[in-house]
């Protein structure tokens, strides 16, 4: 199994805040793999340093066997990164924000198929800006998988999505994870987590807390349910007492 994220005592401070400490996770190809914790964990910046849009402390960081920092040309084409936002003119139609998209890959999947695969082939004709949150999100992914890439990094990816498309999105994910992709993603929702992750990985303060699979985070925890457990691993006042 190829090792395609390699992530070794990975540390980023903003000033005297630690943000992330002492990061360590492997991603194999084919895996969906979840970075958990809640906000102001580090999941951003730990993204932002596998990326190399951040520059870490210290640490190891391998994607596909480069360094992101010094590689990133190389790996541009390989690696898709779904945006929260993204930053486009005003009046830009969704069309044409893949098309200018498309137009930055050798080898580009065709976004049109990719609009339609998510639901949003009629809003093509539409400006990106009067799309609805739900819409836009499904935007965001396309948009990171137009590259066609062989890993793809999804920041909380359904949030805004009501529930029928959020299973969509699932489903699609689960074939394209099939077909080889190797996912990795953050997410609030447990439930999507459990559908989806092969590993996780959940941060506490910018420390890993749990690492390991959804059904060893439950066996390791009081609780029988996934999103208990998680909330267990990272639960403050539950932790504070533990240590008083
Ligand atoms: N550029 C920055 N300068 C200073 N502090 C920062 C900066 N970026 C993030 N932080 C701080 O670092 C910590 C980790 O933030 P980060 O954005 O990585 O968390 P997160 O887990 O992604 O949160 P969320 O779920 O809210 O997106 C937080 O305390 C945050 O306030």
């Amino acid at each position: 199994m190829q090792e395609v994220i390699k992530v070794e005592q990975l540390t980023k401070s903003y000033g005297k805040l630690h943000a992330v400490e002492n990061i360590s996770l492997s991603v194999d190809r084919g895996m969906v793999f979840g970075l958990l914790g809640a906000n102001g964990a580090g999941k951003s910046t730990t993204i932002e340093c596998i990326l190399g849009t951040k520059k870490a402390d210290t640490g190891t960081i391998r994607i596909l066997g480069a360094d992101p920092f010094k590689d990133r040309k190389k790996l541009f084409e390989r690696v898709g990164v779904q945006f929260q936002e993204s930053s486009y003119q005003e009046q830009i139609t969704v069309a044409e924000l893949c098309r200018v998209t498309a137009s930055l890959y050798k080898e580009a999947a065709d976004p049109f198929a990719l609009l339609a695969r998510f639901g949003i082939a009629d809003k093509k004709n539409s400006p990106v800006k009067d799309l609805s949150g739900g819409q836009k999100q499904r935007l965001f992914i396309v948009l990171a998988l137009i590259p066609d890439p062989e890993v793809v990094f999804l920041d909380e990816l359904t949030t805004g999505l009501d529930a029928k498309a959020r299973r969509e999105v699932w489903k699609i994910l689960s074939d394209l994870k099939e077909k080889g992709l190797t996912i990795f993603l953050t997410s609030h929702f447990m439930d999507e987590v459990e559908a989806l992750c092969d590993g996780i990985c959940i941060l506490k303060r910018g420390k890993i807390v749990f690492y390991g699979t959804v059904s060893e985070a439950i066996e390791k925890s009081p609780y029988e349910k996934f999103e208990d457990a998680y909330l267990w691993y990272t639960d403050e006042e539950e932790q504070a007492n533990e240590n008083i």
